[in-house]
């Protein structure tokens, strides 16, 4: 997995058919997905409960990209060889999730996977200004996170302020909720690189009908990109 700094749409599971995720997975490629995102969530941390570790070991045959493991679960550390048993490229965990942060990151990465670090919306940029370094993506969550579906919540003032901490280092900046070809612009514009898009993606489409998932994706990359036009 080589490190730029171009667009990249990471279409988010949590969004498609939970009975055909192989196929899903297979169609968003096809269509152009950069990364796929799998959203874990635990009933603790998050009030909604996805999947674990084992189902995401059966999704990585299917992804062919960036398997980016986006984990809502509290505590982290006991999983952490899990997800690396699973086949997670990236694997984030949020900074709300326990007082160990910097060590979770030093796990992440000693596993063979790349770290990253979720903040919350009401989480500022300053506190992942110690982390820089055990960092190789920052995810801005822009909802509440939970739930897919939800309103995005404007924290380009905060991805701006992060991707100046960043400097030149490789670090992405991840937007996560809500992202659409109305708020791509926006959080591109202030310095994002990997979008996460659920609904907005596979709203419309499904895997006999794939071709508007490509749509869906095309208009997001053109919304996002066109600020550099
Ligand atoms: O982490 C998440 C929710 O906690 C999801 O990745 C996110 O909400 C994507 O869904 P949508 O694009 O529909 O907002
Ligand atoms: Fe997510």
């Amino acid at each position: 997995m080589s490190f730029d700094r171009k667009i990249k749409i990471a279409p988010s599971i949590l969004s498609a058919d939970f009975a055909n995720f192989g196929a899903e997975i297979r169609a968003i490629e096809a269509e152009g997905a950069d990364w796929v995102h799998v959203d874990v969530m635990d009933g603790h941390f998050v009030p909604n409960l996805t999947f674990g570790p084992m189902a995401v070991k059966a999704f990585r045959p299917h992804v062919k990209t960036v398997m980016d493991v986006h984990l809502m679960i509290a505590p982290v550390d006991p999983y952490i060889d899990a997800y690396a048993d699973a086949g997670a490229d990236v694997l984030t965990a949020h900074i709300e999730a326990g007082p160990h942060i910097h060590r979770t990151l030093q796990a992440i990465r000693g596993a063979g996977m790349k770290a990253g670090v979720a903040l919350n919306p009401g989480t500022p940029a300053e506190a992942v200004a110690h982390l820089l370094d055990l960092t190789d993506l920052i995810c801005v969550m822009t909802v509440n996170p939970g739930f897919g579906g939800q309103k995005f919540i404007d924290m380009t003032a905060k991805i701006a302020r992060l991707r100046e901490m960043i400097g030149d280092r490789p670090v992405h900046i991840e937007i996560d909720g809500g992202v659409d070809p109305k708020t791509a612009p926006l959080v591109a514009q202030a310095g994002a690189d990997v979008l996460v898009a659920g609904s907005a993606v596979f709203r419309g489409g499904s895997v006999d009908n794939p071709g508007v998932y490509g749509q869906n994706i095309r208009e997001i990359r053109a919304a996002a990109e066109g600020v550099w036009a």
